[in-house]
């Protein structure tokens, strides 16, 4: 594909970029993009990827990585890019998490470990949960040295790994502890790394590991520098203490270029180990220059002044933001409904629902009922009352196995066994088509230019599909025939050429999950349904009224938030000023293109620890209205 001139580039898919917006596509260095909810962060990385790619500033066969937090943060970005660019341009952009990519060096490479610090293979996944590291740091403190005990009781469980462990260097080999907490640290790798039978690591662990394999083997970097010359990374706000140190090392370079985004008033994975310093290392260690977008694309103007007083509290600094978009409701943008019982809040939400659903023609999806947690609780008291109204709820956040909904669904083999079953009820699914001819041809290695190639791996794409048609069409949803569907699904896409086409599915158990979570949800799916397509429809959420967490709406955009339990029991570990708290509020309310709506009910809590919630949007002259 010729190359575009660089001043004769234009952004795809949207009208223009804002300046400051054009000065860091362009430019050479290292950059941190600070721009608040809805400025287009993650857009800007794909149309920065297409700039890179199409005019040869990243030359063949050099790649752009982008590294997320999220999975599908990762997908999302990855669609962005294939949406904007040609094939042979999109597949060098390697879209991943942070996780993904530091575990898959340490797969990689183990065997380059020093033997003190290399891992059994296999080894297992720990999540170290908190009692496990209370009773780790007990433990610890007793076969402490007397002098260092005091230190050790110091230590707390709930940083511990993700600061303590998480900023500690790793030696290129043994450690010998000179302190009280080398002595702990050392402790906590002896106790998971070299237990009997398989080792134990966390993705804090991967971090170090990765990072310090780079810095044990500079061939290691520097091959790394010569496939991926631009690095991005989302989110910057959520870098781990281990995670901004793997950076440091493995890109930390002057031959590489650096793009990180993010918003320091979305900062809300703290309590999971952010730094809150990310942006201030960053812009020292890497000399990067620091440039804010100033522009809100997402949400109509009175929601912007709304977000505004909020990210005031955050940062008393901070920039207004220009609303791009217009307002396309009457009547309040923002309000807080008061209920005394939880019963009377979950009707009115459902009546208030249907009745603007007919009155604007939006569709369940246009809505998001978001909670601070427990959504799983909320979708049994919330899903039998938007039934009564014809309205499906659906728990994005609900667990499958090791994974979830959300992730499912962006996962990109549950994306082309979706297509092919969209395949199997339907002759005509144009997106379905695309989305499996693709897949089949990456899957069976045929060059694009190769028209026999092409032309074979779809011939056998079309007598899959025959033979799919006729067994869908012979056999009613059940679970079994969901489950043996999905036998069917995979032996024909064939797991090796998965694990060998997506770089994902390349080491450790992402496919494994994925498979298992997809075989869940169809055979949950088909539980009920009348028939295929209706089971395909419940599979993907079409028509149904999203639930999910704050944290896991972070990143998503709908026309009406509805956040549902604005109250001290939903909110226990809140209190006045707490910035994650307000945060995590901020976080709710920016989702919203349109209209925002909390719900406060006086059978689940007082509102005394979250009165400065409250205190803001009264502040933001947000109206409170009895239900
Ligand atoms: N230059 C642009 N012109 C028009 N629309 C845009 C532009 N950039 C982004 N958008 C749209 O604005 C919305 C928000 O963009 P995006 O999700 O990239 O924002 P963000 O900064 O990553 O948001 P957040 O931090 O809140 O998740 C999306 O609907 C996106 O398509």
């Amino acid at each position: 594909m010729p190359l575009v001139v660089p001043d004769a580039w234009r952004p795809r898919g949207i009208a223009d970029l804002e300046p400051n917006a054009w000065h860091v596509l362009r430019r050479q260095g290292n950059t941190c993009v600070v721009a608040g909810p809805g400025a287009g962060k993650t857009e800007f990385l794909a149309q920065r990827a297409a700039y890179l790619l199409e005019t040869g500033a990243c030359p063949e066969p050099h790649r752009v990585l982008a590294i997320s937090f999220k999975t599908d943060a990762a997908e999302n970005l990855a669609a962005r890019v294939r949406e904007r660019c040609e094939r042979a341009q999109a597949d060098r952009f390697v879209s991943m998490t942070f996780d993904a990519f530091t575990k898959s060096l340490v797969d990689r490479f183990l065997p380059a470990l020093a033997a003190d610090w290399r891992p059994t293979r296999p080894y297992g996944i720990d999540f170290s949960r908190r009692p496990q590291v209370e009773d780790f740091l007990t433990r610890a403190r007793l076969a402490a040295p007397q002098p260092w005990q005091a230190v050790v009781a110091g230590l707390g469980p709930s940083d511990f790994e993700s600061k303590i462990v998480g900023s500690f260097r790793l030696p290129l080999q043994a450690m010998a502890p000179a302190t009280a907490v080398e002595f702990v640290i050392e402790r906590w790798w002896s106790e998971l790394l070299r237990r009997p039978g398989r080792s134990l690591v966390t993705f804090t662990m991967l971090n170090r590991l990765a990072e310090l394999l780079l810095r044990a083997r500079p061939q290691i970097a520097r091959a790394l520098h010569a496939t991926y010359p631009f690095v991005f990374v989302d989110e910057f706000q959520d870098t781990t203490h281990a995670q901004y140190d793997f950076l440091l090392s493995a890109f930390g370079d002057p031959r590489i270029t650096v793009t990180a985004v993010g918003d320091d008033k979305q900062r809300i994975m703290v309590w999971a180990g952010a730094r809150t310093d990310a942006f201030d290392r960053f812009e020292a260690e890497f000399a990067a220059e620091r440039v804010p977008l100033l522009v809100n694309f997402r949400s109509s103007p009175d929601l912007v002044r709304i977000q505004h007083v909020v990210a005031q509290a955050l940062d008393a600094g901070a920039i207004p933001t220009v609303a791009q978009s217009g307002r396309r409701v009457d009547g309040d943008v923002a309000q807080v409904w008061t209920c005394p019982t939880a019963a009377g809040e979950a009707q009115h939400l459902a009546g208030w629902l249907a009745q603007d659903m007919a009155a604007r023609g939006t569709r369940p999806r246009d809505y998001a009922i978001l909670v601070r947690q427990t959504a799983d609780r909320f979708e049994e008291q919330l899903a039998p009352t938007l039934a009564a109204v014809n309205l499906r709820l659906r728990n994005e956040s609900r667990a499958l196995g090791r994974t979830t909904l959300q992730d499912l669904l962006v996962d990109a083999y549950a994306e082309i066994a979706q297509a092919l079953l969209r395949l199997g009820v339907a002759r005509r699914a144009p997106a379905a088509w695309q989305i499996a001819s693709d897949a089949v041809l990456r899957l069976r290695d045929a060059d694009p230019d190769d028209e026999l190639a092409c032309l074979r791996a779809e011939e056998g794409l079309s007598m899959f599909l025959q033979g799919l048609r006729a067994t869908m069409a012979a056999t009613p949803p059940s679970t079994a025939a969901a489950e043996a569907l999905a036998d069917v699904v995979l032996t024909f896409v064939d797991a090796q050429a998965l694990a060998r086409s997506f770089s994902e599915y390349a080491t450790g158990d992402t496919l494994a999950i994925a498979l298992e979570a997809f075989r869940l949800h169809l055979a949950a799916c088909a539980d009920g349904s009348p028939d295929w397509a209706t089971c395909l429809d419940c599979f993907t959420g079409v028509d149904q009224v999203p639930l999910m967490t704050v944290h896991k709406s972070k990143g998503l955009e709908y026309d009406t938030i509805l956040f549902v339990g604005l109250d001290d029991a939903m909110w226990w570990s809140h209190s006045a000023g707490n910035p994650e708290g307000i945060a995590t509020f901020f976080v709710a309310l920016s989702r919203a293109k349109q209209r925002a709506i909390f719900t406060f009910c006086r059978e689940r809590g007082q509102r005394t620890r979250v009165a400065d919630l409250y205190g803001l949007l009264t502040a933001a002259g947000v109206p409170e209205v009895a239900c």
